[in-house]
């Protein structure tokens, strides 16, 4: 059997040579010809799997190391027998950092008190939950907005969105890209719902690019000066709008989720579900060595902010001073630690919410 793998996916290689003709090439050159005599796919977000694709082929297992799956055509698959998995959870931690990272820069360089702000969650998921407790740990008031949740668990602590727009100062997406449904989230950002928000909201999006619309957004910016952006994550990937990536304060290329743990637990879940599917017997996998076992050490740190601020310093991966493009910083990306991958030593203040957010005290 054939197994085509993206050559990206950290500590793959080898592991499967034991089961598989095993093939690796950069996900956007796994094509219909590549896949025609594929029985399994290990894919990432730069793999469009549709009718285009795997129409003719033998495909019947696609792993993708991801959270996210709107580049997997899911009905399409359903309808043909081909099983699809993904990673749910795997880099949640790493998306968390990020956002964490873009609101010390916005809350620093605005002097702002994180206890007299509002922020909105939309989406409360994986990374969404992990989003609440940084809220939580910073003292802000915490707004969530999740129709498909609310409606399926009943919860009533949950607003819907015009509600959670008007009244935060921060508003931050965490929701999949969905373009039908009752509750699509394709330019949930839009105009429209623009013209609802405070004029000196800051504006995050690590989901997916089409959920904001960048036109309105940008033309927005051009009207409300104080007004804030992060963006990770853009529409025409890795072709960028410059006009509104000058613009932001965080502009990033799809990296918050690129964390040694989300990469090492990503390649770990498609690792144990390939194997349970064909019946491998590969059991509790974990790369050897495992760098995951040595965590970081932070020496002392004031208080929660200045903790995250050392972990991660977003200017780093700044689309506008890196020096390569989109794609190849991204494939190259020396993936850094999150908050589950160090130990704190001492902290002055909010010593008790340190555990909250995946650090290890000791
Ligand atoms: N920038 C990056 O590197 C990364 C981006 N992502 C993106 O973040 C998204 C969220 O990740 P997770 O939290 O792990 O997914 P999840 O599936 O655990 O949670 C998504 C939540 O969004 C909710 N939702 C769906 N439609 C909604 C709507 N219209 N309004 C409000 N809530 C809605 C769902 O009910 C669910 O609770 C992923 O789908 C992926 O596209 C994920 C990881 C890394
Ligand atoms: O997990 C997701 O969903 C993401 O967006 C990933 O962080 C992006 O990972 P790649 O598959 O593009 O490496």
């Amino acid at each position: 059997m054939k197994l085509v793998a993206d050559s990206h996916i950290p500590y793959l290689k080898g592991v499967f040579e034991p089961f598989f003709d095993v093939e690796y090439l950069p996900g956007h050159r796994i094509n219909q010809e590549v896949v025609k005599d594929a029985d399994v796919l290990i894919i990432r977000t730069r793999t469009t799997c549709n009718q285009d694709l795997l129409q003719g082929s033998r495909v019947k297992f696609i792993a993708s190391a991801t959270i996210g799956y709107d580049h997997i055509d899911t009905q399409y698959c359903d309808s043909n027998g081909i099983r699809w998995v993904t990673a749910p959870g795997c880099n949640a931690a790493a998306v968390q950092q990020w956002l964490g990272a873009a609101l010390v820069k916005w809350i620093s360089s605005k002097h702002l008190n994180p206890k007299t702000l509002t922020i909105g969650i939309v989406g409360i998921g994986n990374v969404g939950s992990k989003v609440v407790a940084l809220g939580n740990a910073l003292g802000m008031n915490v707004v969530c907005c999740d129709p498909p949740r609310a409606e399926r668990e009943n919860i009533k602590s949950f607003v819907d969105l015009h509600e959670l727009l008007k009244v935060s100062d921060i508003i931050t997406f965490h929701v999949p890209l969905t373009r039908a449904g009752n509750y699509p989230t394709y330019h949930m950002l839009s105009s429209k719902n623009l013209a609802l928000c405070k004029p000196t909201a800051y504006f995050l999006n690590s989901s997916r690019g089409g959920v904001v619309d960048e036109v309105a957004l940008l033309s927005y910016l051009e009207q409300n000066p104080n007004v804030a952006v992060a963006l990770d994550v853009w529409e025409n990937e890795p072709d960028l709008n410059l006009e509104l990536a000058k613009r932001c304060l965080v502009a990033t290329p799809h990296i918050a989720g690129y964390s040694l743990e989300g990469k090492v637990m990503a390649t770990k879940m498609v690792v144990d579900a390939v194997s349970r599917y064909f019946n491998l017997g590969i059991t509790l996998w974990w790369p050897t060595p495992n760098p995951l076992t040595e965590k970081q050490v932070i020496a002392s740190a004031k208080n929660i902010l200045d903790l995250i601020g050392k972990t991660y310093r977003i200017e780093s991966d700044d689309i506008r001073i890196i020096d390569k493009d989109f794609e190849d910083y991204r494939n190259t990306y020396n993936y850094r630690r999150d908050f589950t991958g160090f130990k704190v030593l001492k902290i002055e203040e909010d010593a008790e919410k340190v555990g909250m957010l995946g650090f290890e005290l000791g």
